[in-house]
């Protein structure tokens, strides 16, 4: 593994913030919550600080206890790539959900679209599945079996047009070389998608592809596709294991440990002083502590906890150790459940603190409270001692998106551990330095 690294820095933009309670906060811009002006901004300002990628998360199945309205991922990049020129848009898109080819023409056109700019996260998910049909869930392993055969359904159709097809010879007539425009009938087990493609081959060919995903087999499949890898990582030691492990594995799927960059979520209340991040987090606990028990605990066990019932349990007590499924038994979040886990067994948190974890950091996720010093020292230590090679980014409260870019992206600068200019001109140039 090379020792001339750089950290990548990709920034999150979930709405008002990843914090359920930051909406509430005074100059949170709650009514501007779908005014693409307001994510315009901060992506203009991710991109002027060298931001490598913009990056959405997303999930379908929203309850009526507490409903959670967003953007829909595709649509929201591709308004936010028509306003910026150089960072990339990644979106999250499902393999249980989508059709292969629609994805696979969706990513190839926001490729087109930003210039080489387009990312996919590849997720499995693990709810929502009834705004699809009657359908279960299939199984957790089952979901990354079936993910494999449509990543390589999708990887034929963007490879079923050649780079020099579009021939466009006004004299002889020819816009496009059939020859160089292939056939391509994918079937497997579960998959049966002709192509070609219509869309052309892209900038990037095969779009930037980033996986979010912790368990075995979530590891063994990013080790095999994956560019980039979106983990919960709240502990460093924890996280240094999960690096090593995970960079290992790339190597035992043949392809160099260089080339797939751990970048664990980030969820942050950062200010410009360390006071007043406290003041902003001190605030959003007093909120979160008076919001409904119930509704938080409820998003907790289906979240984070395999959907067991704690609905009887002393919410200032530990979780007793008899209530804890088998890992293997979760299907849904399991790399999620195996970390609150860890937290349980190391029995010095009690079941409201998860609860309010889970609510606030966005369930799992590493959330430090600080100044933009104290953040800067936190990615650097963390960065230096391998357990991450960069970071998804991604406030807890409104305010922290300007403070990211403005301040924490020109600390980080400052201390030569990040990129003053971008190195190229696709996304995955930009961060592994190679097309
Ligand atoms: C850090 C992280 C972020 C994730 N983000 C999403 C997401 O945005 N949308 C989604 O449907 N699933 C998301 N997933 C879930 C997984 O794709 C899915 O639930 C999978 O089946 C279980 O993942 P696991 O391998 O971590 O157990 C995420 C998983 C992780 C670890």
């Amino acid at each position: 593994m090379s020792d001339n690294r750089s950290l990548v820095l990709v920034l999150q933009i979930l709405g008002l913030g990843t914090n359920s309670q930051a909406w509430r906060l005074p100059d949170s811009p709650a009514e501007r919550l779908y005014d693409l002006d307001l994510y315009s901004e901060i992506a203009q300002a991710a991109e002027a600080a060298k931001i490598h990628s913009l990056f959405l998360s997303d999930g379908v199945g929203t309850g009526l206890e507490r409903p959670n309205g967003h953007f829909e991922p595709f649509t929201f990049q591709t308004a936010l790539a028509a306003r910026t020129s150089r960072i990339g848009v990644v979106v999250t898109a499902s393999t249980t959900f989508n059709a292969p080819f629609n994805l696979a023409r969706i990513t190839a056109s926001l490729d087109h679209l930003s210039k080489g700019r387009a990312g996919w996260n590849i997720v499995t998910s693990s709810a929502g599945e009834r705004n699809f049909g009657t359908d279960p869930l299939p199984p957790h392993d089952e979901r990354y079996a079936r993910a494999e055969e449509y990543v390589s359904a999708v990887k034929a159709l963007w490879e079923s047009w050649d780079a020099d097809a579009r021939v466009i010879d006004r004299e002889a007539g020819v816009f496009v070389d059939p020859g160089k425009v292939r056939r391509t009938n994918f079937v497997s087990e579960h998959y049966s998608v002709e192509g070609p493609l219509n869309v052309d081959r892209s900038p990037q060919g095969v779009p930037f592809l980033f996986q979010a995903g912790s368990s075995t087999a979530g590891v063994d499949f990013g080790a095999r596709h994956a560019d980039a890898i979106f983990t919960s990582q709240p502990d460093l030691d924890e996280g240094m294991r999960f690096y090593k492990n995970y960079k290992e594995r790339v190597a035992a799927a043949g392809r160099n440990p260089d080339d797939v960059k751990i970048l664990p979520g980030l969820y942050t209340v950062i200010e410009r002083t360390e006071a007043h991040a406290r003041e902003t987090a001190g605030r959003l606990a007093e909120l979160a502590a008076g919001a409904d028990w119930n509704v938080m605990r409820k998003n907790f066990e289906s979240t984070g906890f395999g959907g067991v019932d704690l609905s009887d349990l002393d919410p200032d007590r530990p979780i007793p150790l008899d209530r804890l499924p088998a890992v293997e038994d979760v299907q849904g979040r399991r790399s999620r459940y195996e970390l609150y886990r860890r937290w349980v067994l190391a029995g010095d948190r009690t079941l409201r603190q998860l609860v309010e974890h889970n609510n606030a950091a966005a369930s799992g996720h590493w959330d430090p409270v600080g100044s933009v010093e104290q953040i800067a020292d936190e990615i650097q230590e963390r960065f230096e001692a391998r357990a991450l090679d960069g970071v998804v980014i991604s406030p807890q409260h409104f305010g922290g998106y300007r403070v990211i870019t403005d301040h924490l992206v020109p600390e980080l600068q400052r201390r030569g551990l990040f990129q003053t200019e971008y190195a190229g001109d696709t996304l995955r140039y930009n961060v592994l330095g190679h097309h």
